[in-house]
């Protein structure tokens, strides 16, 4: 079975975790993208009413292709559940997300829904986070300054980080959702995420980093033959 299938599987189970009246945050990423569409499906049958809160603009415009009806976070603060994707998780379910560049508002909306739960194919499940190149956002005022302040707090950690700035189209830096950069960190490996997830976040010019630690309380993983949930189902 193709990854894809497999994401789309996830996404399915999901599903089932949706009860009409929810207010959901939608994540971003082809396997959110068949989350919200199957979530559409749903809302157009008139088998679920629902409103979302998308994590992008790109996640925004699939949910009003699908049907989707949508909220913002200012009007709906405090949401039951998001549901997402995620470039790493490990068993703890400590994940690293920020692949799509959503990871801000991603964060944002994970941490006011009372629940979050990631869908994956089997990929994503790792032993030790950290083969995935950690994305921070960083504001591009001192972009440069900031770089080096992370490489210096890794280093700190007894890590070894070699840092990309994310490129978008025609060789202009990616931007995100909120004009900020990414720097792509990559580490190998991330023995401490919970040290790394502090260090980051004390560093002035950080917006935001893919380390989302505490937020998710189960993930939905599709595999070759199996849907397994690990966590509260
Ligand atoms: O964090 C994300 C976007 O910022 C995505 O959830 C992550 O990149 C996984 O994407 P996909 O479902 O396409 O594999």
């Amino acid at each position: 079975m193709s990854a894809d299938n497999q994401k789309r599987l996830a996404a399915e189970r999901a599903l089932t975790f949706v009860t009409s009246g929810m207010k959901l945050g939608l994540g971003t990423g082809s396997t959110a993208a068949h989350f919200v569409a199957g979530l559409g499906e749903r809302v157009r049958k008139g088998h679920l009413d629902v409103v979302g809160v998308p994590t992008s603009e790109a996640t925004h415009k699939l949910a009003v292709q699908h049907g989707v009806p949508l909220t913002t976070l200012d009007e709906t603060p405090e949401l039951d559940l998001t549901v997402d994707g995620a470039d790493e998780l490990d068993g703890s379910l400590r994940l690293v997300k920020g692949g799509g560049g959503a990871l801000l508002r991603e964060k944002i909306v994970a941490a006011a829904s009372a629940r979050m739960v990631v869908i994956a194919d089997a990929s994503k499940v790792v032993e030790r986070l950290g083969a995935f190149p950690l994305p921070i956002e960083v504001i591009p005022f001192g972009q440069r300054a900031t770089a080096i302040a992370i490489d210096k707090a890794a280093r700190k950690l007894g890590l070894d980080p070699v840092l990309h700035l994310r490129m978008g189209a025609a060789d202009a830096p990616f931007r995100t959702d909120s004009g900020n950069l990414i720097y792509d960190c990559d580490l190998s490996a991330i023995p401490d995420p919970e040290a790394l997830a502090d260090a980051l976040s004390g560093i002035p010019g950080v917006v935001e980093h893919g380390l989302f630690i505490g937020l998710c309380s189960a993930a939905v993983i599709a595999g070759a033959d199996e849907i397994r949930v690990m966590g509260k189902d």
